[in-house]
């Protein structure tokens, strides 16, 4: 399984973000996609996901163009990203509900998998009887999660996971991409977390200055382990010439 990306562009007001990346992702690659702030890294999940439109590009998913609404590769995706936030009138329970809905699963199906989603994410009780609008960030979080990951999506997208999320969720979250990781599945985690992506990556994407600055195996970015992944990324994206020695301290 493939999801294939060509000549992928996108500019805003005329500065460009993304010049022609090119990239085939496979099932059971765990990408973690990083860069500095302003590199793009959403600009290119937007595009994927067709949030944004892309000035240009093709989309090719299991071997066919995609094209239009892109409905064969959003049928099978899981997003968790801060720019599709889970709508905050309805309780959590009414969001997963609504998205079983928009998933057309039964409900036995819905049942299982909200439930076990959801007992092993929350703690707190009555939590799905809430309001999303009085859930905390974390929570947000959470309920978004178990919201994408309800159908089984073979390709999941998740911007900034981490973020906001407590030591312990954290934990649970790792743990469940972990299992979640399958020959016919794609994940792919945009985050600054980098001890965290370093537990669950397999692939490793850097997007600097509108290209791909590396794009391998997570053991070739470390050096097979000898660095850990933030000094990889130092040395990849911050030139010798302004690391500054601070020898007046
Ligand atoms: N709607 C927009 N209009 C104009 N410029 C935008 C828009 N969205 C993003 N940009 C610009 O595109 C560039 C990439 O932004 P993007 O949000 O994709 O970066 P990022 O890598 O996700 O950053 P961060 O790590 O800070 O979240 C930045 O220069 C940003 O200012």
């Amino acid at each position: 399984m493939e999801l294939v990306i060509k000549e992928l562009r996108k500019s805003y007001s005329g500065k460009t973000v993304l010049d022609a990346l090119n990239l085939t992702f496979r099932g059971g690659d765990v990408i973690g996609l990083l860069g500095k702030n302003g590199s793009g890294k959403t600009t290119f999940l937007n595009c994927l996901i067709d949030l944004i439109a892309p000035d240009s590009g093709e989309f090719y998913f299991k071997g066919e163009e995609l094209t239009g609404d892109r409905l064969p590769l959003k049928r099978v995706l899981g997003i968790v990203s801060d720019v599709i936030p889970p709508v905050p009138e309805f309780t959590g329970a009414d969001y997963l509900r609504f998205m079983g809905l928009i998933h057309k699963l039964d409900d036995a199906t819905f049942q299982k998998r909200s439930t076990d989603l959801t007992n092993f994410f929350f703690d707190e009780p009555g939590v799905l009887k809430k309001k999303i609008s009085q859930y905390s960030t974390g929570m947000i979080k959470k309920i978004s999660f178990c919201a994408a990951i309800l159908h089984i999506p073979s390709v999941v997208i998740l911007d900034e996971p981490f973020a906001g999320l407590d030591p312990i969720a954290v934990r649970q979250l790792i743990s469940f991409l972990q299992t979640y990781r399958r020959a016919d599945r794609i994940i792919l985690v945009a985050s600054h977390d980098l001890s965290y992506l370093e537990e669950i990556a397999t692939r490793i994407l850097v997007l600097d200055e509108t290209q791909i600055k590396f794009d391998g195996k997570l053991a070739d970015f470390t050096e097979q382990g000898t660095k850990v992944i933030s000094e990889a990324l130092f040395e990849i994206l911050v030139p010798k010439t302004k690391q500054t020695t601070f020898d007046w301290l």
